[in-house]
């Protein structure tokens, strides 16, 4: 499933980017990065031009899956299924992943599937590396994988 990652903030070198590499090497294809430069203004202003950047930087007709903290928390085992789904729809599949202040409405209401990792709210650059390990399971649960073991009875 090849997919675009539309990220506000930029890695420094750091522990963030080697996690997020280390997981987006094993993804296949892996996720193709683009990130978008932190805005500035008042936090609303803020967060209207970044939602601008990203919404500019989605191919025609793209598949938009934001990650939002108010969306729906699948498991694991329920995220593999949507990103068949997602791979059946032959779109351009994109994520969007919010910058300090989070996403603009304009991009949630954009998106055709907002998905939480949980109430927790994450920094944004670790949220990359969360995502893609998240997909690679998803991928090992497609094709049983003995990567993700599954609790059982
Ligand atoms: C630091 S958070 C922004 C927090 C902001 N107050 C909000 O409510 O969105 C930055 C970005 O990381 C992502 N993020 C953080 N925690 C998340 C979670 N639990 N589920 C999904 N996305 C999350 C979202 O894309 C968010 O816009």
């Amino acid at each position: 499933m090849k997919a675009r990652l539309l990220a506000v903030g930029r890695f420094k070198s750091g522990a963030e980017g080697a996690l997020f590499a280390q997981y987006n090497a094993r993804l296949r294809p892996p996720l193709d990065l683009v990130e978008l430069p932190d805005a500035t203004g008042s936090p609303a202003e803020l967060r209207r031009r970044e939602g601008a950047s990203i919404l500019a930087a989605l191919p025609a007709n793209a598949l938009l899956v934001a990650l939002d903290l108010g969306g729906a928390a699948p498991s694991s085992e329920a995220l593999a299924a949507l990103t068949s789904r997602w791979e059946e729809a032959a779109r351009p599949l994109c994520f969007a992943i919010g910058g300090a202040e989070g996403l603009d409405e304009t991009v949630t209401r954009r998106a055709e599937h907002r998905l939480s990792l949980g109430p927790l709210t994450w920094p944004h650059l670790l949220v990359r590396a969360l995502l893609a390990e998240q997909l690679f399971r998803a991928q090992c649960i497609r094709t049983n994988h003995p990567y993700h073991r599954a609790w059982r009875p």
